[in-house]
Order: structure tokens, then sequence, then C-alpha cells
């Protein structure tokens, strides 16, 4: 198959945006071009001369550009096979133009339903020449040339320019599978906006993508489907690994729970926490959640709620660690973070997280409404005789957003808004506070006056047992077990304090 030549081109675009250098070297190589209303406008400013669609059509655009380009002179021009003879005289026979080059940019439909448009505005988004436009160029890929988003104008520029027009059936094909996932995307997002009430199907489109350097292990190939851009601004260092993003996200859903919080610093491995706390000053903020696990925190990703500062990023530096984040740093605290080559110093954006989850399983695809249950202090029911202080409501608060961001099954221990010690992922619970104990101790610390959090209900009193023993009085956890009792009576009968949240925070 041959190079095509363009000859004619047909542009219609909602976003005019680099449109100029393009029409200008069309116009340089002789192109003749057809436009739409708003497209022809813009070219004609440029000074650069253009045919309306409206003459070719012998319509004007009726029912407020609802029809415009829908009309056989202007799709015989993009489908007709140069190769078949019938379909050349009948180009004769209508009298319709070939047209070598098709340009479109969509509606913006899936901004206008993120802008919170009506109902009305939302479906007069909803393109219908523009995506036939792009459906009719990218079938007929072997002789029309088809630019289907703005992101490809750059590309399609140094192509039009270098080639001087001529361009590989091998480079119209692969824009024609582009415009098939424009197309696909862009219906995906209407399908989704008609599907709000929930109806169980899944569909999802993703258009950025990144290939990592492997994936969960050196021998499997891993790709991170989405864009960080709008999560982060990455200050320095390699590429996120796949693993670094699993961390990075477990990092930043932690971290939302305590983003309204005094300064607060996490340091996470393998997805959990093995540092936590909150102090007047992100400094001592690091330096106790720190303490919390000093051996862990060997290669862990670290976050902060808040700024951070000179004194605490020389603090890190002592500190080899994967991946910093924080919502803004001194400029003196980056330059210092910055001294090892590879850490990823990450600047989060105000992020709003989606609603859905989904995870792979077997052959299919699992889907949950995001954990949006963060358990206040005003929604906590004591259910034993001995009440909570302010400051243990305040630490059974901060151990129970903990417990919701560990995986289960977990105990979470902590005093004065310092992660004690957890048990994580455990497969039972008494399992989970024997680890939880043990780490505690090994790091010297007095559990005397700790609180315990669970992210499940107790189904024996073993766990409050064990606890007493070690001197933590005061439990938070959901409820739910039909022997409650057992527990709260073992309470009752040692002077503990235990709240229900009625809320599980199951993490798997
Ligand atoms: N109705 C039609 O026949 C039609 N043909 C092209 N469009 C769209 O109209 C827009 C460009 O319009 P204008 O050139 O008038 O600014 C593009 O987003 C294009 O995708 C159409 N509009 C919507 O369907």
């Amino acid at each position: 198959m041959s190079n095509t030549k363009i000859k004619s081109a047909i542009i219609s675009v909602f976003n005019k945006d680099g449109l100029g250098p393009i029409v200008k070297e069309l116009s340089n190589q002789g192109v003749t071009i057809y436009s739409t209303g708003g497209t022809q406008s813009f070219i004609e400013e440029l000074g650069i001369k253009v045919l309306r669609v409206e003459d070719l059509t012998s319509y004007p655009s009726i029912l407020g550009g609802r029809v415009k380009t829908l009309h056989p002179k202007v799709f015989g021009g993009i489908l007709n096979r140069k190769d078949n003879a019938k379909d050349q005289e009948q180009l004769k026979e209508f009298d319709i133009p070939s047209f070598d080059l098709v340009m479109v940019d969509l509606y913006p439909f899936e901004e206008t339903v993120a802008a919170g448009g009506t109902h009305e505005e939302i479906i007069e988004k909803i393109d219908i020449g523009g995506i036939s436009l792009i459906r009719a160029a990218a079938k007929n890929y072997k002789d029309v040339m088809l630019v289907s988003t703005t992101k490809q104008y750059a590309d399609f520029l140094s192509i039009l320019t270098d080639q001087k027009g001529e361009i590989t059936v091998e480079q119209r094909k692969a824009y024609a599978k582009d415009a098939f996932n424009v197309s696909s995307h862009y219906d995906t997002h209407i399908f989704n906006y008609f599907n709000q009430d929930d109806e169980a199907v899944f569909k999802q489109s993703i258009t950025e993508s990144q290939v990592l350097r492997y994936g969960e292990n050196p021998h499997q190939k891993g790709i991170f489907y989405g864009g960080l851009d709008s999560v982060f601004d990455k200050l320095h260092g390699k590429e996120l690994s796949y693993n670094n993003l699993l961390d990075v996200d477990a990092a930043v859903n932690l971290m939302e729970d305590f983003k309204n919080e005094n300064p607060t610093f996490a340091i996470l491995k393998h997805n959990n926490a093995c540092g936590l706390a909150t102090r007047s000053t992100i400094e001592e903020a690091y330096a106790a959640a720190l303490a919390g696990d000093p051996v862990s925190a060997f290669g862990g990703i670290l976050i902060a709620n808040t700024k951070i500062d000179a004194k605490t990023a020389t603090l890190i530096n002592d500190l080899f660690c994967e991946v910093v984040i924080a919502p803004t740093y001194d400029e003196e605290a980056i330059e210092i973070l910055k001294s090892k080559k590879n850490r990823v110093i990450l600047v989060q954006k105000p992020f709003e997280f989606p609603k859905k989850q989904f995870r792979t399983i077997l052959n299919g695809v699992l889907e949950q409404d995001r954990d949006l249950i963060t358990d206040q202090i005003e929604n906590f029911e004591t259910v034993t005789k001995v009440g909570t202080t302010d400051q243990q409501n305040k630490d059974l608060a901060f151990a129970n957003k903990l417990v919701k961001h560990t995986k289960s099954n977990t105990i979470v221990l902590a005093k004065d808004g310092q992660l004690l010690a957890s048990g994580t992922g455990q497969t039972s619970r008494v399992d989970a506070l024997n680890q939880a104990i043990h780490k505690a101790k090994s790091f010297n610390f007095d559990l005397n006056g700790a609180v315990m959090a669970s992210d499940a209900f107790f189904p024996f009193p073993d766990c409050v047992e064990i606890a007493d023993n070690e001197g933590i009085k005061t439990v938070i956890q959901p409820g739910g077990s039909i022997k409650d009792e057992l527990s709260i009576k073992y309470c009752d009968e040692h002077q503990m304090a235990m709240v229900f949240t009625g809320n599980r925070h199951f993490k798997h």
C-alpha cells in the first residue's frame, strides 16, 4: 500500500488550541480545507483560505449544531475507497470531494460532567457528528489520515512537515488505532453517566498508562494505568516502581484520615504503617513515628500531613527511604532531601479519591465502594461500666483510624498519639495482638495506659484478657459478635473501658 499525499482535509474541532500551526502548514502545502462553523471562523481569522461544510452539503448547520457534518457529501468523501472503481465513479456522479485528512476534537463530554453541568448541558455535549467523522475516517485508514485528539497535534505536525504531507499507511493505521481509543473512551464516559444508578456493569476506560520497570517481582511485567500528574508534583528521584505505587497509595489513603489533624507523620512498609505519630511539630511527629519501629522504617515510604521543614528533612536524611510525600516543603528541605539521588520526593496536590475500588480475582473483577467511614469520637458507644477520658478517646480515634488502613486481621496499640506497634495481616486476632505486644516490647514501649484497636469484633474474650495482662485498659472495636457480652463482662470485671464504633474496617 502506498503513501497518501494530503490534498484535502475536513477539520471540525471543539478546542481550537494548537490548531493554528497545523492549518498554516496544510495551507503552505496547498491543501484544500473544509471546515465547520467555529473552526472555519478560527481558520479564516488566521488569514487562511477555508471552504464551508455548509457550501459542500448545501445545508446550514441545523438544530443548534446537532446536525452539521452528517451528510453523504461529507461521509462519502471520507469513506470512499481509492482503489474501488465503483466508489470513485459514485464520487463523480454525486459530485463528492474525496478527503485525505480528517481532524476532529470532540465536544468535552467528560469535562462537562466533571464540572457539574446540568443534565441538558451534558446531553448537548454528546458529540454525534464528530464521533461519526472519527469512526468513518478510522475505518478507512487505508486512504485517510485521522487526527482525533489535540494530544496528537505535535506529532502530526512534525509528520506533516518532515514528510511534506506524505503519510504512510503504518502511520494512518496507528492513528486509526488511537482514534478507536478516543471513541471508546468517550462512549464509556457517556455510558457511565447514564449508569449512575449503579446497574452492575463494569466499564472503565483509562487512556493514560506507564510501563513500570517490572511488577511485584523482577520476572513479572508491570504497567500502571492512570496518570499521577493530577495527584503529585514529582520534585526528584527515580521512577516509582510497582511496589512503590502500592505503598504510595496506602500512604496517601492513610494520611487522608489525618489531613485535618495536628502535624502527623507516617512511615509505611509493604502497605502497612510501621510508624505513625501526631505531635505539635512535624519534626517531633517524624521522630515519634520513626521510634515506633526504626528497623522496619529502613526503605520505607514517608508521608506528612503538613509542610516538611529543613530540620525534619535533616532527620529524614539519616534514614534510607524510597519515597517522601508532603503537601509542601521548605526550599531548604527539598535541597536536603534531594541529596540522595534515587529518593523520590512528591508534593501531594489536593485530590479526590475515586468512590469505587476494583481488583481482579479469578476470571473477573471485584468492585466495592471505598471505605469512607472515619469513626468520630462523638459516635463512640461506651459499653463498659468504666468510661474513657478525653485523652483516651483521642488515642482510640487515632488507633482506630490506623486500623482501617492496616491489613486484616489487625490489632493496633497506641498511646499519646503514637503508634506503639501493630499486628498486621494475621490469620487470627490473637496472633495479631501477640505480634503487636511483642513488637512494642522489643522497642521498649511501656504498654501501661496504651489503647487497643481492632478492625473487627472479638469473637471471644481472649484478646481483652491478653491486653489486660499487659496493662492495656482501653479498647475500641466495632462490636457485633454474638459473644460481645463475654468481652464486655471481662472488661467490667477488670476495670477496663470498651468502646464500640459499629463499623468494621476489614482490609484484605
Ligand atoms: N452535529 C454534527 O454534525 C457535528 N459535526 C461535527 N461536530 C462537532 O462540532 C465541533 C466543532 O464545531 P465548530 O467548528 O462549529 O466549533 C467538534 O467538536 C465536532 O466534533 C458536530 N457536532 C455534534 O455532534
